[in-house]
């Protein structure tokens, strides 16, 4: 019978600074994880780097286009866990695996689209003024 090893605890080490780095060195390695096996993490993350440099440059606020990025970032990583988490439950084909990652996938398509529009209604117009196309 395989000998169980249990999950790191963090949060319970007794010097509180040696926990913290402890958490963020695994939410480091979560974000690596996703960076090597979804593609669509990277994608979503190119776009991010390129929104951020155009609101630079065109001097539009970084607040709206931060919060959109984390937004985007943030809900396909939950994505990714929600994914691992039904290959954990539910190796074989099941209705309730399909519809957990079907909606799951769907909260970042609905997301991820709201946040282009947003995008493209605040960087096109100063883009086009600033390229003196209009
Ligand atoms: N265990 C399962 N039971 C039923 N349907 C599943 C199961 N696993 C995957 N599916 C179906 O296959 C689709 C694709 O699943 P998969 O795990 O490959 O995710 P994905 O959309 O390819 O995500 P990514 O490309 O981000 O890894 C799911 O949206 C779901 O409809």
């Amino acid at each position: 019978m395989p000998t169980l090893t249990p999950p790191p605890k963090p949060g319970s080490d007794p010097l509180p600074l040696r926990g913290l780095r402890a958490s963020f060195a695994y939410a480091w390695a979560g974000v690596q994880l996703a960076w090597k096996s979804q593609r669509n993490f990277r994608l979503e993350v190119y776009i991010g780097a390129i929104a951020l440099g155009l609101a630079v440059w065109l001097q539009v606020s970084l607040v709206p286009v931060l919060l959109l990025i984390a937004l985007v970032l943030g809900l396909e990583l939950l994505n990714t866990a929600l994914e691992a988490l039904v290959d954990l439950v539910s190796p074989n084909y099941h209705p309730l695996a399909k519809a957990a990652k079907d909606v799951a996938a769907a909260s970042v398509l609905i997301v991820s689209g709201i946040a282009a529009l947003i995008g493209v209604l605040l960087l096109a117009p100063p883009l086009v003024s600033r390229l003196g196309l209009w």
